[in-house]
């Protein structure tokens, strides 16, 4: 999906992951990649100096919040700066009242008709049974062409060929279809000049009085996007957008950066020519497929729920070295809870996919949090000296904690299974196992 910009902005965000070292002279030059890739997909310049300037202030004036490296707090500024630039949440086509009435207004050629069919199989999947009026009189091949679009998927279509009124095909479309939900209106994308073309849209909106009118842009005009979508918001009231053909577009990011200046949402995308190759238009996934990374999303979250890095550096480190006692243990189902389970964590770190000890793998959150009980009735000294308890303090824990001993007995058992496996894969494994490298692997 848009080709260039895509492809460029993929590789300035996996170069961003990659960097070391957050500082000005990287930050600007990260700055700098995404305004090339922003201008050869041809958005508007005074756009893309807007927002990277947003993104290198805040890159080099925001602190970042605790528990997230400087790395990642870039990656989330670029991030939700592009989203900010599109609207942050999708908007959903609503249908409110009987019928609603969908006036469709573009040029021709902008793909208006397939899109037409488009929505309607959109609309079908949600159980409605939409009907279709052709009050294009222009085009000579506008009615047949709906015909077979409307045939083929079992819509009914109100049309006449012979008939040059387009106000009076409105009418009797609304006539006909007046107990339908939904009746959808194709318009004329062609006069002999644009003004008659745009007082036509003007007329017929007054006569249909639509609910929605949905402004179809062809995505592969970049930024002249704007200059459409303003004249036929001048012209009728433009309540949505929908952009085609961003399928391997490169001027994509033109036409949707044009578009989200009229203020008018963009709620759908076309990616091809089939009917299915059509979604709605939710700008945190768009912008998080188009940076590449599938996960951003699911990684900030992470960030945010604020994984206390030294404690987990710490706790990692114990854990393979060796020094591991119940208090590591402890901090350790603390990461868990926050970051997922524990053969997940381990997947990520390099050369430890295979060796995750059974127990480890197999903790569920009700166990952990049953161990994560007993362990809050031990003292600190049994806690880092979990070898100091013996049968009468695990009758203690147990009471205390309201448990048989046998759970107590269990809970040691499983701690100095995960300290042996543990030592045994430090001797294996790397060094440092930096809170760092872990979190690098979400980057990857
Ligand atoms: N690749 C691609 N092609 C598309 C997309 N949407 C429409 N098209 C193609 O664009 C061309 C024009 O589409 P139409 O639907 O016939 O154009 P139109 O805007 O209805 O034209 P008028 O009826 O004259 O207003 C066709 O070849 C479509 O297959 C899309 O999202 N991606």
């Amino acid at each position: 999906m848009l080709g260039n910009l895509g492809k460029s902005l993929t590789n300035t965000m996996k170069k961003l992951a990659g960097m070391t070292i957050i500082d000005e002279k990287t930050i600007k030059e990260v700055v700098k990649d995404i305004q090339r890739a922003l201008i050869q997909s041809d958005v508007n310049i005074n756009l893309v100096l807007k927002l990277s300037k947003r993104i290198e202030d805040r890159s080099l004036n925001e602190k970042p919040p605790k528990g997230i490296t400087p790395r990642e707090h870039v990656i989330t500024i670029v991030y939700d700066e592009m989203v900010n630039l599109l609207g942050k949440e999708p908007h959903e086509l609503e249908i409110t009242d009987k019928p609603y009435k969908i006036m469709f207004l573009g040029l021709q050629g902008s793909g208006k008709t397939t899109t037409i069919g488009k929505v309607c199989r959109f609309l079908q999947k949600k159980g409605f049974s939409p009907a279709v009026v052709c009050t294009d009189t222009w085009r000579p091949a506008a009615y047949e062409q709906l015909k077979q679009l409307t045939e083929e998927m079992q819509i009914q279509l109100y049309g006449d060929p012979d008939n040059k009124d387009a106000v009076d095909l409105a009418k009797k479309g609304l006539k006909t279809f007046k107990s339908k939900k939904i009746i959808i209106f194709d318009t004329a994308g062609r006069h002999k000049e644009e003004k008659d073309l745009l007082n036509e849209m003007e007329t017929l909106s007054e006569v249909i009085n639509p609910n929605e009118s949905m402004l179809v842009i062809d995505g592969t005009i970049g930024q002249q996007a704007s200059e459409q979508a303003k004249a036929f918001s001048n012209a009728t009231n433009v309540g949505s957008i929908i952009i085609t053909k961003l399928d391997g577009s490169a001027k994509g990011g033109g036409a949707l950066s044009a578009v989200a200046e009229i203020g008018a949402p963009i709620k759908f995308i076309g990616t091809g020519e089939r009917l299915d190759d059509f979604e709605i238009f939710d700008p945190e996934r768009f912008i998080s497929r188009l940076l590449g990374m599938g996960d951003i999303k699911s990684l900030i979250e992470k960030a945010e729920e604020v994984v206390d890095e030294d404690l987990a550096n710490e706790t990692m480190n114990a854990m393979l070295s060796g020094k591991f006692t119940l208090k590591d243990m402890k901090n350790q189902f603390d990461m868990m809870n926050k970051m997922g389970p524990m053969k997940q964590l381990m997947n990520m770190i390099p050369g430890l996919g295979g060796n995750i000890p059974k127990e480890a793998s197999q903790m569920t959150e009700d166990k952990i949090n049953g161990y994560k009980i007993i362990m809050s009735s031990m003292s600190k000294y049994e806690m880092e000296n979990p070898k100091a308890i013996k049968q009468s303090r695990v009758i203690r824990i147990a009471k205390g904690a309201g448990v048989r001993n046998e759970d107590v007995k269990e809970l040691l058992k499983y701690y100095n299974n995960t300290k042996r496996a543990m030592k045994g894969m430090g001797k294996r494994n790397m060094g440092g196992g930096s809170m760092n490298r872990l979190m690098g692997q979400f980057m990857k």
